[in-house]
């Protein structure tokens, strides 16, 4: 892993975002795929909103996704795995870039076929405590045709695309990087989240 988080330091020193293929491998994507919220499917998420807890609004002109919170304490080991890494990741990055993240928070993701996420910020205006996004993919077999890119609005590099294939992870300035999620052809899963310079709020939970 040092390596990989070593490639997403410099990514995130040099550009503000970064790509890191591998993040997990096929045995542990495949392992998330099968906890029990994901095998029970759509029903148990709920529709995904926008803003924050009194301003949350359910806008499916803007986002299509479903999602569901994931609790630390309760996680099953295949996600506990996935959340273990981030936690290791915030450490590796406090101490290489010298800031002091303290927690994250993050959610299984669900887009349906057809379902996108207009051009957005991820910090909301009254609460800048979202640092870094973090997504993660899990999606096996994903091509070009399947759509479902995520583009990331650049300053210098303009817009650029990323399929979001399994075990990818992918980590911006939530502050300064604007994105959208391209409609897909199937069903895209991941594990969104951001990482915080406050401990995270669980009421959501
Ligand atoms: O799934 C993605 O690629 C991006 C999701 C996103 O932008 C968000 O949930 O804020
Ligand atoms: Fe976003």
């Amino acid at each position: 892993m040092y390596e990989t988080f070593e490639s997403i330091v410099d990514g995130l020193a040099e550009k503000g975002y970064a790509v890191a293929d591998s993040f997990l491998s096929q045995a542990e994507v495949d392992a998330i795929l099968a906890i029990h919220e994901f095998a029970q499917g759509i029903d148990e998420f709920k529709k995904a909103g926008i803003g924050k807890k009194q301003d949350l609004q359910i806008n499916e002109a803007i986002r299509g996704d479903y999602i569901y919170w994931l609790d630390k304490q309760t996680a099953s080991a295949p996600a506990k795995i996935y959340l273990d890494r981030l936690q290791e990741l915030i450490q590796y990055i406090n101490r290489t870039l010298f800031l002091s993240l303290k927690d994250y928070e993050v959610h299984l993701t669900i887009y349906p076929a057809g379902s996108f996420y207009k051009r957005h910020l991820d910090q909301f205006k009254k609460d800048d405590h979202r640092k870094l996004s973090v997504i993660c993919y899990l999606n096996n077999d994903w091509h070009e045709e399947h759509g479902g890119q995520l583009r990331m609005h650049l300053a210098d590099e303009g817009a650029l695309d990323f399929l979001p294939i399994a075990g990818r992870l992918i980590c911006f300035r939530s502050d300064q990087i604007e994105h959208e999620v391209i409609p897909a052809t199937r069903e895209r899963l991941s594990l969104t989240g951001w990482i915080l310079d406050q401990v995270a709020d669980l009421r959501h939970l």
